[in-house]
């Protein structure tokens, strides 16, 4: 990989203290915790708010789905959270209230790519008149974009979208990339422009969801070569 540019790396989906700690002494940049009890990888199954609260790093990120303002803001409180993902439906108005109410907190915004918009002209010019229409209004709430593939479930599917239409919008805001990232499609991500801020890392790394596999994430770091001066992978 070109190591100049490496993107930062984010492990989603955590339930396991052991493995946290491990990611936590390989210099993970960003600890994925998920609050949609839909989850297979919903972590209040396993973990406490308390637990979590607990856990010292600064990437401490919720994955939220369609979840009341009132109990986002809660369990961010009470979790210690540093970063909010919004994975679901969430419009302008939910988003900057939500800002107003965590100025402290960065938030994720993810856009949920369909295999449908690669599809056909049409469908990609729709998308990419409702992506800037839906990003004007929350530029200042927001600090970062997600984009996933589209699924019923919103995500952790271990698909990857079209690449090839980020290449098509205008990003204002620094982005992660999500769905399916694995050691198959690292290297495609290097072609990207602009490149990706980080890269999500999930289900491609799990013996079973929620207990991932520590050596495969090593193995990976090392590929991507993250430039961070204290990492030791
Ligand atoms: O992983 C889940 O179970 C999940 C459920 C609901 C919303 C988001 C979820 N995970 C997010 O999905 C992406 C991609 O995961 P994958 O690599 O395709 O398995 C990642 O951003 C997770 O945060």
């Amino acid at each position: 990989m070109n190591h100049q540019h490496s993107p930062k790396l984010k492990v989603c989906g955590l339930i396991q203290p052991d493995q946290i700690k491990e990611l936590i002494a390989i210099n993970t940049d960003f600890l994925g915790f998920i609050f949609y009890e839909k989850s297979p990888r919903y972590v209040l199954n396993h973990l406490t708010l308390e637990d979590i609260s607990k856990i010292d790093h600064q990437g401490k990120t919720g994955v939220f789905v369609n979840e009341k303002i009132d109990k986002v803001v809660e369990i961010a409180e009470k979790a210690r959270l540093n970063i909010i993902q919004l994975h679901g439906d969430e419009d302008s108005g939910f988003i900057t209230s939500l800002k107003e109410k965590l100025p402290e907190i960065q938030i994720i915004k993810v856009i949920r790519i369909s295999s449908v918009i690669s599809e056909d002209k049409e469908s990609l010019l729709n998308f990419k008149h409702q992506f800037s229409g839906s990003l004007h209004p929350i530029q200042n709430a927001i600090d970062f974009i997600l984009f996933d593939t589209d699924s019923k479930g919103f995500g952790g599917t271990g698909h990857a979208f079209d690449w090839s239409i980020l290449q098509q919008l205008e990003l204002s805001k620094p982005y992660f990339l999500s769905g399916g990232i694995s050691e198959e499609n690292i290297n495609e991500t290097e072609t990207l422009h602009p490149r990706p801020f980080a890269l999500d890392i999930n289900s491609k790394f799990e013996i079973e969801p929620g207990h991932k596999d520590i050596s495969k994430i090593k193995k990976f770091m090392s590929v991507l070569s993250i430039e961070s001066p204290n990492r030791t992978t």
